[in-house]
């Protein structure tokens, strides 16, 4: 297997007394899509907050290939090429569609905080923010207003944004959350796509019993901030430890 391009390594962090992630190892590579799962207080988002830096560890630490990651701000760690979609919060809604997917490029390029930019390197920005808009066929809708998007789309949006900044590694929270039925295929498209760039290391954190399916390679499960369970999905799935304390009884679909 290729060299793990995220690492965490006894990653724990402290809220007073309760321990929300508790000394988490664990190595993801390039060309694998791992479903974060386990019960509603898990530590999922935790996890996910302190791989992309909205949260600092009590201890342990997080590197992206050789690259010690772990107090680095979270605009830092995109330059570093981790990124995660965010629900709206990314989108600038008085924006149009283009507008935001070129701000997203332009914040990834290296000379992002020159205002004055010559008339060729804002056509190349342009460029570049139609080719991920066909990427994600949100052409028809560049001039719309981000804000004047359907939930569906404005998801969308979001991983197209996520794309712009071209990262190595993709953070997904419940990334169909919220979506009508005929939307989700879509999003999940993308995200197989993006899966199938032997170069990109995505992570998901998810609820759907369907959308794992469709796309785990991998299964981690964490329960009381602890990593229970990491394997292929079937394995880990059919489990006796992961049905008793993640399934408990509850059903398939909401489990
Ligand atoms: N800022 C915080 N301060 C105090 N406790 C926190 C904070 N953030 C999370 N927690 C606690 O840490 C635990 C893990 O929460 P987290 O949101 O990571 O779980 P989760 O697995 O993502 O749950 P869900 O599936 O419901 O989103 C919970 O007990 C939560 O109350």
């Amino acid at each position: 297997m290729s060299e793990p391009s995220l690492v965490t390594r006894d990653l724990t962090i402290r809220f007073g007394g309760h321990v929300a992630v508790n000394q988490v190892s664990c190595a993801f590579h390039p060309g694998e899509l791992t479903v974060i799962v386990g019960p509603n207080g898990a530590g999922k988002t935790t996890y996910f907050n302190l791989i992309s830096g909205q949260l600092m560890p009590t201890s342990g630490s997080v590197s992206k290939g050789a690259t010690d990651i772990t107090r680095m701000s979270p605009s830092t760690r995109v330059h570093h090429g981790v990124g995660r979609a965010f629900q709206l919060t990314n989108l600038f809604p008085q924006l149009t569609v283009l507008e935001n997917i070129r701000l997203a490029v332009q914040a990834r390029s290296a000379d992002s905080w020159r205002i004055f930019r010559p008339a060729a390197s804002f056509t190349a920005l342009t460029a570049k923010a139609e080719y991920y808009l066909e990427k994600t066929r949100l052409t028809k809708l560049a001039h719309q207003l981000a804000s004047a998007l359907p939930h569906g789309d404005q998801r969308k949006l979001e991983v197209a944004l996520l794309m712009a900044m071209e990262p190595d590694i993709y953070m997904f929270d419940e990334p169909t959350a919220g979506m009508s039925l005929d939307h989700a295929p879509d999003v999940l498209e993308l995200i197989a796509g993006i899966k199938a760039d032997r170069s990109k290391t995505v992570l998901l954190v998810e609820h759907k019993m369907e959308v794992v399916r469709a796309l785990a390679d991998r299964i981690i499960v964490l329960h009381n901030g602890e990593l229970l369970a990491d394997g292929a999905p079937g394995t880990v799935m059919a489990s006796d430890v992961v049905r008793d304390v993640y399934l408990g009884g509850a059903t398939e679909e909401t489990a």
